[in-house]
């Protein structure tokens, strides 16, 4: 298991290329199910979930083609020969679940794995079965797998979620471009991330009206076709680098990042004293005078991203004054303030809120990741910490960021990967 050594106490200043949204992406692949023709996704992020999701698409029969020229473009295409998600692959990442909805439209049965808990929550996926059954699914749970079948094939519906749920959302919305008639889907997620999906499957000939709101109808076509898309830039990568900066008291510019997806992020930055500026291409962010505390409540889109939590943790760990966070999305997100503790910070959490009260300064320690965001808190909190930190379980991290130890060293962190 490889670990990061980081030396803290650097201020981080330069350019950082943020890459496609691992969410984004995640959701997108699965839209190569729904055609037999090509689907070319340009601005894919390099990073561990890609290949997962890649592995089981595969498996389904398709072949996956990655430029030789461009590591970031990748071609899927090709018929459906399994409609089966093993829970060998569904295991190691619950974003497998997605295929259903596909498989479901194109092939009228699917069986796929349950995805299970993870180390931030239960996340059941009874939203996206009973949006899949009002679309006239038949589902039962055998042995640990979702059977599906749509004999009749599927059939637009009216189907308003009790609660926002992106994943929910976005199987609802594939399953839906193929159904026969109309859907309409009320209190459905509105992030940048379904966007991205919405314009995908619009470019490959779905109907769908109502982007961007949480109302979405979508008119189901026959079939769909071939397309060509960017994925859009990683807005959780973005604001953790924001992070990186704010913490380290450096400046850095965010290539590819734009500022009207950052929702509340852009305002809890500014407000804790992290200055954030739209230049051509990029975000500039820096940080000029001491941080402040302020107080955080997660929420779905525009809301406060549940992704960024940890991160501004350990940001407010050292912010003058207290804080308090509020995770309102997953029952077990605060599994990094135990290890932030150990590094000197003032956390203590009451039920789903983490009151924290700013310390000067953080002491490097031995730490251990437990899921993707907490291990960046731990890389931000040993960033600016004194001392050396050693960061175990880095392979948390590698299934969402790209090169973390090349992007923060070219911008004078002292970070280093040992192999084991
Ligand atoms: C690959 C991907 O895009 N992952 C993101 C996606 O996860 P994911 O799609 O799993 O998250 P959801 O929005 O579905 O989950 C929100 C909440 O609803 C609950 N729930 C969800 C579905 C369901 O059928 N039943 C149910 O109870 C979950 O346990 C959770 O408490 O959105 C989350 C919330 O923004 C992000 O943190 C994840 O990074
Ligand atoms: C929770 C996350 O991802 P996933 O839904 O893939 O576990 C995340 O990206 O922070």
């Amino acid at each position: 298991m490889d670990r990061f050594l980081i030396r803290g106490g650097k201020p981080l200043h330069g350019d950082i290329t943020i890459g496609g949204a691992k969410n984004a992406a995640l959701a997108i692949m699965p839209c190569a199910l729904l055609t037999s023709e090509t689907l070319t996704l340009k601005n894919m992020p390099q990073i561990v979930d890609i290949k997962t999701m890649c592995d089981l698409i595969h498996q389904h029969g398709l072949d996956i083609n990655i430029d030789s020229k461009d590591p970031h473009r990748y071609s899927f295409k090709g018929e459906i020969t399994n409609t089966e998600a093993p829970y060998n692959i569904v295991s190691k990442m619950r974003a497998s679940v997605l295929v259903l909805g596909p498989l479901l439209a194109r092939c009228g049965k699917a069986r796929v794995s349950l995805p299970g808990g993870c180390a931030i929550g239960t996340r059941p996926v009874n939203l996206h079965l009973e949006a899949l059954t009002a679309l006239g699914a038949e589902i039962e749970i055998d042995s640990g797998y979702i059977n599906a079948t749509a004999p009749k094939g599927l059939t637009g519906t009216r189907f308003v979620f009790p609660f926002v749920s992106v994943g929910a959302t976005e199987n609802t919305i594939m399953a839906a471009t193929l159904a026969k008639g109309r859907t309409e889907l009320l209190n459905a997620a509105r992030e940048p991330e379904i966007c991205d999906l919405v314009d995908c499957l619009i470019a490959m000939g779905a109907k769908i009206q109502g982007r961007g709101t949480s109302h979405l109808i979508i008119d189901g076509v026959d079939s769909l076709h071939g397309a060509e898309h960017s994925v859009l830039f990683d807005r959780i990568e973005c604001g953790t680098y924001a992070c990186a900066a704010g913490i380290t008291g450096g400046e850095l510019r965010l290539i590819g990042a734009k500022i009207e997806y950052l929702g509340s992020v852009l305002h809890a930055l500014e407000e804790c004293g992290v200055e954030v500026f739209q230049e051509d291409n990029a975000i500039r962010v820096r940080r000029t005078g001491s941080l402040r505390g302020i107080d955080i409540m997660t929420e779905a889109y525009p809301g406060f991203p549940t992704d960024m939590q940890a991160q501004f943790m350990a940001l407010l760990s050292i912010s003058e004054g207290a804080s308090m966070i509020t995770e309102t999305i997953f029952e077990n997100r605060f599994m990094h303030v135990p290890e932030l503790n150990r590094m000197g910070a003032r956390i203590n959490v009451h039920g789903s809120s983490a009151i924290i009260r700013g310390v000067h300064s953080l002491s490097g320690a031995p730490v251990m990741a437990t899921d993707l965001r907490a291990s960046f808190s731990l890389i931000l909190a040993g960033l600016a910490a004194a001392g050396e930190t050693s960061l175990n379980r880095v392979y948390h991290l590698d299934r969402g960021y790209e090169a973390v130890e090349k992007k923060l060293a070219a911008c004078g962190a002292n970070i280093e990967r040992i192999k084991s």
